[in-house]
Protein backbone atom coordinates (compact mmCIF):
# COMPACT_ATOMS: atom_id res chain seq x y z
CA UNK A 1 0.00 0.00 0.00
CA UNK A 2 1.15 3.73 -0.65
CA UNK A 3 1.63 5.76 2.17
CA UNK A 4 2.57 8.98 0.16
CA UNK A 5 1.04 9.54 -3.13
CA UNK A 6 1.52 13.22 -5.48
CA UNK A 7 -0.50 13.69 -8.32
CA UNK A 8 -0.36 16.16 -10.76
CA UNK A 9 0.75 18.44 -7.71
CA UNK A 10 1.72 22.40 -8.83
CA UNK A 11 2.18 25.35 -5.79
CA UNK A 12 3.31 28.46 -6.28
CA UNK A 13 3.60 31.37 -3.79
CA UNK A 14 2.23 34.76 -4.34
CA UNK A 15 5.05 35.54 -7.30
CA UNK A 16 3.06 33.11 -9.68
CA UNK A 17 6.56 31.49 -10.72
CA UNK A 18 5.82 27.27 -10.10
CA UNK A 19 8.07 25.86 -7.21
CA UNK A 20 6.49 22.84 -7.08
CA UNK A 21 5.44 20.81 -10.12
CA UNK A 22 5.50 16.81 -9.91
CA UNK A 23 3.47 14.84 -11.95
CA UNK A 24 3.46 11.58 -10.13
CA UNK A 25 5.25 10.26 -6.87
CA UNK A 26 4.85 7.10 -4.69
CA UNK A 27 6.13 5.73 -1.63
CA UNK A 28 5.32 2.74 -0.45
CA UNK A 29 4.71 1.96 3.40
CA UNK A 30 7.50 1.25 5.48
CA UNK A 31 9.91 2.82 2.81
CA UNK A 32 12.77 4.80 4.11
CA UNK A 33 13.07 7.83 1.60
CA UNK A 34 15.76 10.37 1.42
CA UNK A 35 14.73 13.64 -0.42
CA UNK A 36 17.51 15.78 -1.68
CA UNK A 37 17.92 18.59 -3.37
CA UNK A 38 20.10 21.93 -3.46
CA UNK A 39 19.09 25.39 -1.66
CA UNK A 40 15.97 26.82 -3.00
CA UNK A 41 14.84 23.92 -4.86
CA UNK A 42 11.65 23.11 -2.77
CA UNK A 43 12.21 21.03 -0.23
CA UNK A 44 10.67 22.64 2.90
CA UNK A 45 7.90 23.81 0.30
CA UNK A 46 7.22 19.83 -0.43
CA UNK A 47 7.37 18.83 3.38
CA UNK A 48 4.64 21.84 4.09
CA UNK A 49 2.02 20.70 1.60
CA UNK A 50 2.92 16.91 2.37
CA UNK A 51 1.63 18.05 5.94
CA UNK A 52 -1.27 20.05 4.63
CA UNK A 53 0.12 23.43 5.90
CA UNK A 54 0.13 24.39 2.51
CA UNK A 55 -2.56 23.14 -0.25
CA UNK A 56 -1.24 22.60 -3.54
CA UNK A 57 -2.80 24.98 -6.63
CA UNK A 58 -3.84 21.30 -8.41
CA UNK A 59 -3.44 17.64 -7.75
CA UNK A 60 -3.61 15.30 -5.22
CA UNK A 61 -1.68 14.15 -1.96
CA UNK A 62 -2.86 11.51 -0.23
CA UNK A 63 -1.30 10.43 2.75
CA UNK A 64 -2.43 7.27 4.46
CA UNK A 65 -4.65 6.72 1.97
CA UNK A 66 -6.62 10.22 2.39
CA UNK A 67 -6.64 13.13 0.44
CA UNK A 68 -5.17 15.80 2.90
CA UNK A 69 -6.21 18.89 0.32
CA UNK A 70 -10.00 17.71 0.97
CA UNK A 71 -10.09 18.10 4.23
CA UNK A 72 -11.31 21.05 6.64
CA UNK A 73 -8.11 23.36 8.20
CA UNK A 74 -9.05 21.62 11.37
CA UNK A 75 -9.58 18.14 10.09
CA UNK A 76 -6.13 18.87 8.89
CA UNK A 77 -4.59 19.41 11.75
CA UNK A 78 -6.35 16.43 13.35
CA UNK A 79 -5.05 14.32 10.48
CA UNK A 80 -1.39 15.84 10.74
CA UNK A 81 -1.30 15.24 14.85
CA UNK A 82 -2.57 11.12 14.25
CA UNK A 83 -0.71 10.14 11.17
CA UNK A 84 2.26 12.34 11.06
CA UNK A 85 5.58 12.60 13.40
CA UNK A 86 7.84 15.47 12.41
CA UNK A 87 11.80 16.17 13.45
CA UNK A 88 12.43 20.15 13.09
CA UNK A 89 15.59 21.53 11.96
CA UNK A 90 16.11 23.31 15.20
CA UNK A 91 13.89 20.29 16.91
CA UNK A 92 11.11 22.56 18.59
CA UNK A 93 11.68 21.38 21.89
CA UNK A 94 9.33 23.12 24.44
CA UNK A 95 12.41 24.06 27.45
CA UNK A 96 10.13 24.85 30.29
CA UNK A 97 8.63 20.85 30.06
CA UNK A 98 10.85 18.21 31.29
CA UNK A 99 12.08 15.66 28.13
CA UNK A 100 9.43 13.32 29.08
CA UNK A 101 6.64 15.69 28.63
CA UNK A 102 8.19 16.96 25.64
CA UNK A 103 7.94 13.48 24.16
CA UNK A 104 3.98 13.21 25.67
CA UNK A 105 3.35 16.31 24.01
CA UNK A 106 2.53 14.38 20.57
CA UNK A 107 -0.06 12.37 22.29
CA UNK A 108 -2.01 15.36 23.85
CA UNK A 109 -2.50 16.15 20.56
CA UNK A 110 -3.99 12.76 19.29
CA UNK A 111 -6.00 10.31 20.54
CA UNK A 112 -5.01 8.00 18.47
CA UNK A 113 -1.52 8.45 19.13
CA UNK A 114 -2.63 8.12 22.33
CA UNK A 115 -4.50 4.97 22.28
CA UNK A 116 -1.93 3.44 20.33
CA UNK A 117 1.07 4.39 23.00
CA UNK A 118 -0.97 3.21 25.68
CA UNK A 119 -1.37 -0.05 23.79
CA UNK A 120 2.39 -0.43 23.23
CA UNK A 121 3.55 0.53 26.61
CA UNK A 122 1.21 0.79 29.25
CA UNK A 123 0.87 4.08 29.53
CA UNK A 124 1.89 7.29 27.62
CA UNK A 125 4.84 7.99 30.38
CA UNK A 126 5.70 4.58 29.93
CA UNK A 127 5.93 4.82 26.20
CA UNK A 128 8.04 8.18 26.63
CA UNK A 129 10.24 6.26 28.87
CA UNK A 130 10.84 3.56 26.69
CA UNK A 131 11.79 5.58 23.67
CA UNK A 132 13.74 8.33 25.58
CA UNK A 133 15.87 4.94 26.59
CA UNK A 134 15.92 3.21 23.40
CA UNK A 135 17.43 6.35 22.45
CA UNK A 136 19.91 6.62 24.88
CA UNK A 137 18.68 8.84 27.29
CA UNK A 138 17.80 6.66 30.04
CA UNK A 139 15.58 8.02 33.36
CA UNK A 140 18.70 8.91 35.17
CA UNK A 141 19.45 11.47 32.31
CA UNK A 142 16.31 12.98 31.43
CA UNK A 143 14.88 13.02 35.23
CA UNK A 144 18.09 15.10 36.06
CA UNK A 145 18.70 17.32 32.90
CA UNK A 146 16.50 19.96 31.70
CA UNK A 147 16.10 20.54 27.77
CA UNK A 148 18.00 23.79 28.16
CA UNK A 149 21.01 21.55 29.21
CA UNK A 150 20.97 19.16 26.50
CA UNK A 151 23.83 18.80 23.90
CA UNK A 152 22.79 18.99 20.27
CA UNK A 153 22.29 15.37 19.65
CA UNK A 154 20.74 14.76 22.98
CA UNK A 155 18.16 16.82 21.98
CA UNK A 156 17.95 15.57 18.39
CA UNK A 157 17.02 12.16 20.01
CA UNK A 158 14.44 13.55 22.19
CA UNK A 159 12.43 15.00 19.04
CA UNK A 160 12.80 11.60 17.50
CA UNK A 161 11.19 10.23 20.62
CA UNK A 162 8.41 12.83 20.69
CA UNK A 163 8.05 12.57 16.73
CA UNK A 164 7.79 8.70 17.15
CA UNK A 165 5.36 8.05 20.10
CA UNK A 166 2.13 6.28 18.96
CA UNK A 167 3.86 4.92 15.80
CA UNK A 168 2.69 7.40 13.81
CA UNK A 169 2.35 5.98 9.63
CA UNK A 170 4.72 8.33 8.15
CA UNK A 171 7.63 10.35 9.79
CA UNK A 172 8.76 13.66 8.38
CA UNK A 173 12.36 14.68 9.02
CA UNK A 174 13.66 18.29 7.66
CA UNK A 175 17.57 18.34 7.71
CA UNK A 176 17.41 16.64 11.34
CA UNK A 177 21.32 16.06 11.14
CA UNK A 178 22.77 19.78 9.96
CA UNK A 179 23.92 20.71 13.24
CA UNK A 180 25.73 17.03 14.19
CA UNK A 181 29.18 16.17 13.42
CA UNK A 182 29.73 12.90 11.05
CA UNK A 183 29.83 10.67 13.16
CA UNK A 184 27.41 11.69 15.54
CA UNK A 185 25.48 11.77 12.23
CA UNK A 186 26.36 8.52 11.20
CA UNK A 187 25.03 7.07 14.80
CA UNK A 188 21.97 9.15 14.29
CA UNK A 189 21.10 7.89 11.40
CA UNK A 190 21.46 4.47 12.13
CA UNK A 191 19.35 4.63 15.17
CA UNK A 192 16.50 6.94 13.33
CA UNK A 193 16.11 3.98 10.94
CA UNK A 194 16.14 0.84 13.60
CA UNK A 195 13.64 3.01 15.74
CA UNK A 196 11.13 4.00 12.24
CA UNK A 197 11.38 0.32 11.05
CA UNK A 198 10.23 -1.25 14.37
CA UNK A 199 7.54 0.59 14.49
CA UNK A 200 6.91 0.30 10.77
CA UNK A 201 6.69 3.97 9.34
CA UNK A 202 7.52 5.50 6.72
CA UNK A 203 10.25 7.83 6.49
CA UNK A 204 10.95 10.63 4.47
CA UNK A 205 13.95 12.51 5.18
CA UNK A 206 15.19 15.77 3.26
CA UNK A 207 18.46 17.02 3.44
CA UNK A 208 20.84 18.64 0.98
CA UNK A 209 23.71 16.55 2.37
CA UNK A 210 24.19 13.59 -0.38
CA UNK A 211 26.44 11.74 1.13
CA UNK A 212 23.29 10.42 3.54
CA UNK A 213 21.89 8.79 0.60
CA UNK A 214 23.57 5.22 0.70
CA UNK A 215 21.38 4.73 4.50
CA UNK A 216 18.03 4.57 2.71
CA UNK A 217 15.53 2.58 0.77
CA UNK A 218 15.84 5.08 -2.33
CA UNK A 219 16.94 8.89 -3.19
CA UNK A 220 14.70 11.11 -4.48
CA UNK A 221 16.35 14.30 -6.23
CA UNK A 222 14.02 16.83 -6.32
CA UNK A 223 15.43 18.02 -9.17
CA UNK A 224 14.31 15.27 -11.29
CA UNK A 225 10.83 15.00 -9.72
CA UNK A 226 10.23 18.57 -9.35
CA UNK A 227 9.39 19.81 -13.58
CA UNK A 228 9.22 23.41 -11.32
CA UNK A 229 13.40 23.08 -11.31
CA UNK A 230 13.27 26.15 -9.39
CA UNK A 231 17.24 26.56 -7.33
CA UNK A 232 19.11 29.18 -5.61
CA UNK A 233 22.39 28.47 -7.91
CA UNK A 234 24.24 31.79 -8.37
N1 LIG B 1 6.80 31.96 2.56
C1 LIG B 1 7.31 32.11 1.33
N2 LIG B 1 6.86 33.07 0.53
C2 LIG B 1 7.32 33.23 -0.73
N3 LIG B 1 8.30 32.45 -1.27
C3 LIG B 1 8.79 31.47 -0.51
C4 LIG B 1 8.34 31.24 0.82
N4 LIG B 1 9.01 30.16 1.34
C5 LIG B 1 9.87 29.77 0.37
N5 LIG B 1 9.72 30.53 -0.74
C6 LIG B 1 10.46 30.38 -2.00
O1 LIG B 1 10.25 29.05 -2.50
C7 LIG B 1 11.45 28.51 -3.04
C8 LIG B 1 11.75 27.18 -2.39
O2 LIG B 1 12.02 27.41 -1.02
P1 LIG B 1 12.19 26.21 0.00
O3 LIG B 1 12.38 26.81 1.35
O4 LIG B 1 11.07 25.25 -0.18
O5 LIG B 1 13.55 25.54 -0.52
P2 LIG B 1 14.52 24.50 0.19
O6 LIG B 1 14.89 23.52 -0.86
O7 LIG B 1 13.87 23.97 1.42
O8 LIG B 1 15.75 25.44 0.55
P3 LIG B 1 16.84 25.32 1.74
O9 LIG B 1 17.60 24.05 1.52
O10 LIG B 1 17.69 26.54 1.51
O11 LIG B 1 16.09 25.35 3.04
C9 LIG B 1 12.53 29.57 -2.86
O12 LIG B 1 12.69 30.26 -4.07
C10 LIG B 1 11.97 30.48 -1.79
O13 LIG B 1 12.39 31.80 -1.97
Amino acid sequence: MAAVTLEQVTFSWKSGTPIIDIAKCEIKSGEHIFIQGPSGSGKSTLLNLLTGLLLPDSGEIRIAGCCISSLSSSERDCFRADHIGFIFQMFNLLPYLSLRDNVMLACRFSNVRKQRAIAQAGSVSQAADQLLLELGLGKQLHQRLTVAELSVGQQQRVAVARALIGSPDVLIADEPTSALDRTTRDTFIQLLLKEVSQRNSTLLLVSHDDTLSPFFDRTLSLQQINCAGVTDAI
